[in-house]
């Protein structure tokens, strides 16, 4: 079955010929209803004659979801019920002239970015709330997104950094027993805007297709489709430094483990206590939860931080984090990274890998639509195990332009790109994902005791 382009897509500018996808058939309406009719809160069911009008609707939803799809395809209310958000018309306008049509939660107004695609199933909080995400919209390719809420522990930074959120499906209830306020009113006090109802599944294959793409969401009526398009086509993200504006501003220590209830590896019999330094690029709160679970006590410290003062602090090792952005942007985080490997055991996740990457003397490049999810296999070079991580990076380490003595510990499996570094002579160990994942699976938690055992190591 081939599938025309979706009906409330439009095209400016160059045209754009219409892609025969292979769609899957649709699943049957009567299976789909039964579910809502589980999810949906009492106070939506009111009466026999409003509950079959609302399944009425909902299975023209499902039908229409897997046939057409179309991304109008809810109306404003859900039967005779009003969505409990504000909301109003929204469009995405795409650098490639693309429009998209979509209902707004959260915030209103203008707002520019890289829209990635995310393939997590779940762990929405984390994804909003990593700094990695500067400057971009993370479009989430689960379509049902906001039925858990928010609450106060998923936290993986103080704000959100992200340029914004595109989804499917906006939950019409949240049922956590951690849930204190529902996605929608979370976005819109942080000041970030969402679009739902969208065609999530047709944007993402556009992008595996021509690769990430900048895009403009705007709810403002006063704006016409070629003036955001003209914004999307000015607007650059390669070679942009955008860790600073994520970074902290002055030092603070940091002591808090993961929370017994959450712990998962009760094997740290390692745990000695060592002092950390950990740049902050843009830091998720759970490497510094694991590594304090690991028995280290960290010092946290901004982007331009001097190396001699770190040096000056005689920590036993040193953590270069995740962070936004093009690694090749920000020149000053590499020279502190080349005058801190040798001298101390270092330990890179995400930009700081590509950061020890370039210090090493290798090149970084911007990949066709990155790595965003929780489900990328990569292999462990070093003993032959497969590790299901966490990834969320747009760039890559080139291994070719690597010197002598630089070993690939790890490649994805995907795309057979670098994952991960190491320099026993240098003290050296890096990964292209996250180790801590928030959100994903555990795999990859032993990389903190291997950082441990070099910190263990040095100190002999
Ligand atoms: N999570 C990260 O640290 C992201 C690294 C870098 N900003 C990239 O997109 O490749």
């Amino acid at each position: 079955m081939s599938c025309p382009l979706p009906s409330s897509m439009e095209i400016l500018g160059k045209p754009l010929v219409p892609k025969a996808v292979s769609m899957e058939k649709p699943r049957p309406a009567a299976a789909a209803t039964k579910i809502v009719e589980r999810l949906l809160p009492r106070k939506f069911v009111r009466s026999s004659a409003s509950r079959s009008k609302r399944f009425t609707m909902l299975q023209v939803v499902s039908a229409q979801q897997g046939a057409e799809g179309g991304s109008t395809m809810y109306a404003d209310n859900v039967g005779d019920v009003k969505r409990p958000w504000k909301t109003a018309d929204a469009r995405l306008v795409l650098e490639d002239g693309s429009i998209w049509r979509a209902k707004s939660f959260g915030a209103s107004g203008t707002q520019v970015g890289e829209v990635v695609f995310n393939t997590s199933l779940t762990g929405y909080q984390e994804i909003l709330t990593d700094p990695s995400y500067a400057g971009q919209f993370v479009l989430m390719t689960n379509p049902h997104i906001g039925n858990t809420g928010v609450n106060p522990d998923d936290e993986e930074s103080s704000q959100c950094f992200l340029a914004g959120l595109v989804i499917r499906n906006l939950s019409i209830c949240t049922s956590n027993w951690r849930c204190l306020e529902s996605l929608s009113d979370y976005l819109e006090k942080r000041n970030i805007m969402g679009i739902s109802d969208v065609d999530t599944r047709a944007i993402t294959r556009r992008l595996r297709q021509d690769g990430s793409l900048i895009g403009v969401l705007s709810t403002e009526e006063s704006q016409t489709d070629e003036e955001l398009l003209e914004i999307a086509r000015k607007w650059k993200i390669v070679g942009v430094d955008l860790i600073s504006g994520v970074s902290c501003k002055t030092p603070y220590v940091w002591s808090d483990k993961t929370h017994s209830e959450w712990e998962f590896n009760n094997d740290q019999k390692l745990t000695k206590s060592f002092h950390v330094v950990a740049y902050d690029f843009g830091i998720k709160h759970n490497i510094l939860r694991r590594l304090a679970s690991y028995g280290c006590k960290i010092t946290i410290v901004p982007s331009k931080w001097p190396s001699f003062e770190t040096l000056k602090m005689k920590p036993d090792g040193v953590l270069f984090s995740n962070g936004p952005g093009d690694p090749a942007a920000v020149p000053y985080a590499v020279q502190t990274v080349k005058e801190i490997i040798g001298k101390v055991p270092v330990f890179g996740i995400c930009m700081g890998h590509q950061l020890l990457g370039q210090a090493l003397g290798g090149k970084t490049f911007k990949m066709k639509f990155g790595h965003h999810g929780g489900n990328h296999p990569v292999s462990n070079l070093r003993n032959g195990r497969v590790e299901i991580s966490a990834q969320n990076h747009n760039y890559a380490v080139d291994p070719a332009s690597l010197p002598p003595g630089v070993e690939v510990t790890h490649i994805n499996l995907n795309d057979k790109s670098c994952a991960g570094l190491a320099c026993p002579e240098l003290k050296l160990m890096s990964l292209q994902y996250h180790p801590e994942s928030s959100p994903g699976p555990h795999d990859s938690d032993p990389a903190f005791r291997e950082f441990i055992e070099l910190m263990k190591a040095n100190k002999k």
